[in-house]
């Protein structure tokens, strides 16, 4: 690590304790008993919930706040009279020399330049999902947090709920045996099949439109179609319904299954047009075997209108279709998992006496905090999210291609059969925005 690398306040701690590099593990890991100097990428939406929940502990001072758009910044000046506002993530991080740990809650495209740029200075990072917008950030993020030794963890709060740890502790115990197939599901429509309006409007008063575009291209502004929110629909800033909830819904899965990276994609379903993600898509995924897979398993995602075909929803019997969830194909039975529901093992009669794991859930949130305190570990560090991640931009970059398998090779981030398609696997930032590590 070279010195230039610190921040400021880890530099200061290192030479008052004499050593000049003494972080081997973890740069700037602050004792136990400190309080936390946070900065937040956002101050409304998911922004503002998550400085709400981090500020939940009485170790988290919120010290600044990022937000292009200044008109949607009352509320956190509200709540945190004392905080430094600015409109420039870069600002921020060069006049705030003080922080320990920062949240990237911003739209999807500006996930990997801020958190790349806070991992630099030596910062703990909690960063929303999905962690970036490309395989090839996410990539990069994960390789930075783990050279860097900061303390990382992804916004996928489901993760740490009790739900979400007794599907895994279900498979993991054995109950449905090695797993055949996996089919999950989202109803939401996050894609537009219209063409972009042909209209410019005013950019409203207190927003950095520039700013918001970030490293994708200068396009006028219009109202409605990009921010807040809608972003999510658009190819060049969000990743769909299926990065939108990918993360949440295939994180269990991911983490049951042990799951590596697939091996081949393809997608059945809605195919992006010139500017927006596509709507009901369906994409299957292949993985090598795991030790809770048969060979061959395979994945498939469905969204929007689309869903199980009707062999594998008749496995749930009369129950109701959950909008958003899981089924589990099992050697020895199947696990049915609405979204942030309690799991239902079937068929019923085989279950009736087997005694269900209850793990207890976690603040996702406080064990950051306590993790950058010297106390504990993440459960979504980036060496989990970012694979997890990885796998989901796969699904998005593979509904560019409807109807072709691609071969997947995951150590070269590349896709073996057919080369246009690698050009999705990475973006260009605009300049201005480049930055160092990606
Ligand atoms: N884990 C979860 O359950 C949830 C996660 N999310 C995730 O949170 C993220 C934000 O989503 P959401 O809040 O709904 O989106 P919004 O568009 O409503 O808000 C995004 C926030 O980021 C700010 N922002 C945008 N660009 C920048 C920038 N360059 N620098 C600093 N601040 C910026 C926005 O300011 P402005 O007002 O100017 O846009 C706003 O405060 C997404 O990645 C989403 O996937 C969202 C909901 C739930
Ligand atoms: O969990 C979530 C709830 O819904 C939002 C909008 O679809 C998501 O962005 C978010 O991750």
């Amino acid at each position: 690590m070279s010195f230039p690398e610190m921040n400021r306040r880890s530099a200061l701690k290192a030479i008052a304790g004499g050593l000049a590099f003494p972080f081997v593990a973890r740069a700037g890991v602050a004792p136990p008993s400190e309080t936390l100097n946070h900065a937040s990428f956002g101050g409304s939406g998911m922004a503002l919930a998550d400085i709400r929940s981090l500020t939940a502990s009485p170790h988290v001072r919120l010290v600044a706040v990022a937000d292009v758009d200044l008109d949607r910044t009352a509320e956190v000046k509200r709540l945190f009279p004392e905080v430094r506002v600015y409109q420039d993530y870069r600002e921020l991080l060069d006049s705030e020399a003080d922080l320990d740990s920062v949240n990237v809650s911003t739209p999807d495209h500006m996930h990997a330049p801020i958190t790349r740029e806070a991992i630099r200075r030596g910062l703990h990072v909690y960063t929303q999902k999905p962690l970036t917008q490309t395989l090839y950030e996410a990539r990069q993020l994960t390789k930075a947090a783990s050279d860097r030794g900061i303390v990382s963890q992804m916004g996928i709060q489901i993760h740490s709920h009790p739900v979400h740890k007794a599907v895994v502790a279900t498979v993991h115990d054995g109950a449905i045996g090695k797993v055949r197939e996996v089919h999950s599901w989202s109803g939401k429509q996050w894609g537009d099949r219209a063409p972009r309006p042909d209209r410019t409007d005013p950019v409203p008063e207190g927003l950095d439109w520039d700013g918001w575009l970030g490293v994708a291209e200068e396009r006028p502004f219009i109202s409605g179609w990009y921010h807040p929110g809608n972003w999510r629909k658009r190819l060049d800033f969000g990743t769909g319904t299926f990065g939108d909830m990918g993360c949440h819904i295939l994180d269990p899965v991911f983490s049951a299954l042990e799951l590596t990276a697939p091996t081949e994609v393809r997608s059945e379903g809605g195919a992006p047009n010139e500017h927006s993600w596509g709507l009901d898509s369906v994409v299957r995924y292949t993985f090598p075997a795991s030790p809770r897979t048969v060979d061959g398993f395979t994945l498939t995602w469905y969204d929007g209108d689309r869903r199980p075909p009707e062999e594998v929803a008749a496995l749930i019997g009369d129950r109701r279709l959950s909008d958003q969830g899981s089924i589990y194909i099992g050697e020895e039975g199947v696990l049915y998992s609405p979204y942030i529901d309690a799991p239902v093992l079937l068929p019923a009669e085989k279950f009736m006496d087997y005694a269900r794991p209850g793990p207890e859930g976690d603040d996702h949130y406080l064990q950051f905090v306590e993790a950058c305190r010297g106390n504990g570990e993440t459960s979504t560090p980036f060496s989990y999210a970012g694979p997890l991640t990885e796998m989901v931009l796969l699904g998005c970059l593979a509904t560019r291609f409807p109807e072709t398998s691609l071969a997947w090779d995951a150590e070269a981030l590349k896709v073996t059969n057919l080369d246009e398609a690698n050009r999705f696997v990475r973006r260009e930032p605009r300049e201005g925005y480049r930055v160092e590590g990606l």
